[in-house]
């Protein structure tokens, strides 16, 4: 026998806990989207309840029910004071049917597609530089096929934008502008918020046909007939009407770059001088080494789309190229960002 060398067997430099959180994000995360769909934010939106009373409430045993309970106790959506779990502000602010802020629809979206982001759609989405939803393909060409994708689509998005455009129309001075037009808008939820802020504002939402009839419903919910109009159009191949203030939210991250640069440019020579356009998306730092939202959001782009996250410079260099000036990049709300630019 050959005398083999010891083994060496040092201690990492890092503890190991970097990459526990990794598989635990696997399921923890999950547990959230099973408390949603079991309802447990709506029956503890009825009052504060122990244990055993939850588990009566939605047939589940205690093992299972705790499991759901302290990850999403542990993750701030709940609290759980003299053995009673209840809502915390958050949950109450997004988790809610009636809150104006409410997510649940967004995270209905990836639950009924929850097959986009198991591991075998996500490795055959990197493999082949394809998205996997519905089969692959287009999703947009899908939902102007098939009118009930294309609703729950537009109420999942309606379900983030919503609160999103409380913020960004109060991040820099619009009060000059007064015709908006919200391209591939959806259901609408920018020019609510839009004009909600800006009482000199009217807006147009551009949007494939079914998303249209969803965005009207959205707009007479609101009351805002008057000041908010839909357009059915196809951003690619028909004009742009007329405006001064051009909005894109989560249109960039949807298509690859030069599909942005085409939009940049068909903006560019469609407003008049003073015209202004806002790209308002989750952004990469600009070394591009995070944050780690939109490198999420570009696996999650993988799974739907062929598009991915941008860095506010690379928008900033998109904009120039096209004519834009005065571009500037401001936070907004959450994980989001504008970048905008003003036609010289
Ligand atoms: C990710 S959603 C964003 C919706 C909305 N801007 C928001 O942030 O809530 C992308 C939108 O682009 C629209 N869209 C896709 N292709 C389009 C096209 N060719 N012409 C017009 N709109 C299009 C979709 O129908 C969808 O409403």
């Amino acid at each position: 026998m050959t005398p083999q060398s010891p083994v060496s067997f040092e201690a990492p430099r890092s503890d190991d806990r970097a990459l526990w959180d990794v598989a635990f994000a696997v399921y923890g995360y999950p547990a959230l989207l099973i408390a949603h769909r079991l309802k447990v934010f709506s029956l503890l939106g009825e009052g504060a309840r122990t244990l055993a009373a939850i588990c009566e409430a939605l047939n589940i045993q205690r093992r299972p029910a705790e499991a759901i309970l302290t990850a999403a106790t542990a993750l701030g959506f709940l609290s759980l004071q003299d053995g009673r779990y209840s809502l915390t502000a958050r949950s109450e602010d997004y988790l809610l049917e009636k809150s104006p802020n409410y997510f649940g629809f967004f995270w209905d979206m990836m639950i009924d597609n929850s097959q986009v982001f198991s591991y075998a759609s996500l490795e055959e989405a990197v493999l082949t530089n394809s998205p996997q939803a519905y089969g692959g393909g287009d999703i947009y060409k899908s939902h102007e096929e098939q009118a009930e994708l294309a609703r729950r689509f537009t109420r999942g998005m309606h379900s983030i934008s919503l609160t999103l455009a409380t913020a960004w129309p109060g991040t820099l001075n619009l009060g000059s502008h007064r015709m908006m037009l919200d391209i591939g808008g959806g259901s609408g939820a920018h020019s609510i918020g839009a004009v909600l802020k800006l009482p000199d504002l009217r807006a147009l939402v551009l949007d494939l046909e079914p998303i249209c009839e969803v965005a009207q419903e959205f707009i007479v919910r609101h009351d805002l007939e008057s000041r908010i109009r839909t357009h059915v159009a196809d951003m690619w191949n028909d004009p742009f009407p007329e405006a001064d203030l051009h909005f894109y939210s989560n249109i960039y991250h949807d298509w690859p770059a030069e599909r942005g640069q085409f939009l940049t440019e068909k903006s560019f020579k469609s407003l008049q001088p003073g015209g202004r356009i806002i790209i308002h998306d989750v952004l990469y730092n600009d070394e591009k080494t995070g944050p780690f939202a939109p490198a999420a959001y570009s696996m999650l782009m993988m799974g739907w789309t062929e598009g991915e996250s941008y860095s506010g410079t690379e928008l900033s260099k998109m904009l120039q190229d096209a004519g834009f000036d005065v571009i500037q990049a401001y936070p907004a709300f959450g994980h989001y960002s504008i970048v905008t630019g003003v036609k010289p």
